[in-house]
């Protein structure tokens, strides 16, 4: 696990022991404080923690101050109070000062575990909430396993903050996006933050699977199962036990099938074809699509269940052309491993105008490949208009031709003016609904729907 955790205790004996039941639990970001009085200077200071686990009888300053200073300066932090001294009264006084437990010495590290996980997360959900309310960007805590996704976007990296707060915890986490805007990226990320990640991250591509292939690629197999089964064979889920399987494109899963992944969920136990034993699995579970699942339930094509079973947590990424913040970001990486994109002059300026002005159906794989083929062409130079596909060139002639003659406005389809209206509005009341539905002139209920049929939550 990845939160930071601070104990304070003066008996240095007693921090230890502790401290090695931290790290039987699991917790590698483990302080070990003596000094109330220092810790709360430091909190004072803007020192933070995800959880403190604190002793109620110190010399300098005891567990019950301590506890209140947290609370006054990091309200974030939670606190578990570790005490020797069992009385219902300094208890309930504890939880009512914003401790969130309290444990009698000596603990057993199976209680200190679950009280830990409890604790963690209910952070986890009081984060998730906070995220929604706040107006400031959020940093992550753990940024090496987000670090191949680039962005600069706000929406972008409010998204990538929710990704972690979901890795740390073991919900089935539903991503959904258009095609080639980064969900395989994205699961990757969050597997890499979660405390799985020394495990196997397994991506199956739902689209590819047949009924009949179904049970064979996800239970595995015995020698002579079937005919031409001449040796036995480990199935995903026995493969990335303990670890994260991402279930690619998983609208595209047949419907008779979706029943049988639905029981591999609920279960969390198989058999290997032609063995009788039951087995039992540890995972993780993601999900992707670019599919709108709820219209697919609406039209039969996808379980109900299913999908609720899928969607613990739910992260949408947006197109790139909602997010052209990203891309001259993403042209200066994906250019890197082949010019100085340090100076400018690694590409034409009409060149980046292009590419900045262009839709991108394709999303951020279409940018990948149109500057994979620039470069080639470039061989070297800056890339200029020539070494860009013809449809881009088009798809800016079509735009100068039918930009606005003296005097009048180019047309556009109304839906498509609505839905960038309504979203500026959204974006600059920061995400707040009331205030862009009262700005907007229309019903909350009306911008919900409008912002749900964009994909914007
Ligand atoms: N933010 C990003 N920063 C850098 N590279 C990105 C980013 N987003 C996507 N990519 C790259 O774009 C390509 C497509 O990404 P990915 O396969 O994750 O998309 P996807 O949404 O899963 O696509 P599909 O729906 O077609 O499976 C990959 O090469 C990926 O590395």
């Amino acid at each position: 696990m990845n939160s930071s955790v601070v104990v304070i205790d003066d008996d240095r004996d007693y921090l230890e022991i502790l401290g090695r039941k931290l790290a039987e639990i699991g917790l590698k970001r483990v302080r070990l404080e003596e000094s109330s009085l220092r810790m709360a200077d430091e909190v004072k200071k803007g020192a933070a923690f995800d959880l403190a686990l604190i002793d109620m009888t110190m010399p300098e300053m005891d567990g019950m101050q301590l506890l209140e200073t947290i609370k006054a300066n990091s309200p974030s932090t939670e606190c578990i109070m570790v005490t020797a001294i069992n009385e219902a009264r300094i208890a309930v006084e504890c939880l009512n000062k914003g401790a969130y437990d309290y444990l009698v010495k000596p603990v057993a590290t199976e209680d200190l575990s679950l009280a830990i996980k409890r604790t963690l997360e209910r952070k986890r959900l009081l984060d998730l909430l906070d995220l929604e309310k706040r107006d400031d960007l959020p940093t992550l805590e753990n940024e090496a396993p987000f670090k191949p996704i680039i962005t600069q976007s706000k929406k972008m990296m409010r998204i990538l903050k929710e990704a972690e707060l979901h890795a740390a915890s073991l919900v089935p986490v539903l991503i959904t996006g258009e095609s080639g805007t980064g969900k395989e990226l994205l699961a990757r990320a969050i597997h890499g933050a979660s405390p799985r990640a020394q495990q196997p991250f397994t991506p199956i591509n739902m689209s590819s699977l047949t009924s009949s292939l179904f049970e064979a690629e996800f239970f595995g197999h015995t020698k002579g199962a079937f005919t031409g089964a001449e040796n036995g064979r480990v199935g995903y889920l026995e493969y990335t036990n303990k670890g994260t399987l991402f279930l690619d494109e998983i609208g595209d899963l047949p419907l008779p099938l979706q029943g049988k992944l639905l029981r591999v969920l609920q279960d969390g136990e198989f058999t290997r074809l032609g063995s009788s034993n039951r087995q039992k699995v540890d995972l993780r579970f993601i999900a992707a699509t670019n599919e709108n699942l709820e219209q697919m339930i609406v039209q039969k094509r996808f379980r109900k269940d299913l999908y609720y079973r899928i969607r613990g947590g739910w992260l949408h990424l947006p197109p790139l052309r909602e997010r052209r913040e990203d891309i001259f970001p993403l042209v200066r990486k994906f250019l890197e491993k082949y010019y100085d994109v340090n100076h400018s002059g690694f590409i034409e300026k009409e060149a980046l105008e292009r590419l900045m002005q262009y839709p991108y159906p394709g999303n951020i794989r279409e940018l990948k490949s149109i500057l994979q083929s620039a470069t080639n062409l470039a061989r070297g130079a800056p890339i200029n208009e020539t070494h860009l596909p013809s449809h881009i060139m088009a798809a800016h002639k079509e735009c100068v031709e039918e930009g606005p003659a003296s005097g009048s406005i180019p047309i556009r389809p109304l839906a498509e003016v609505e839905k960038e209206y309504i979203l500026k509005a959204y974006e600059q009341t920061g995400e707040n609904k009331s205030k862009s539905a009262r700005l907007l002139g229309i019903g909350l209920n009306t911008l919900r729907r409008k912002l749900a049929s964009y994909g914007t939550q």
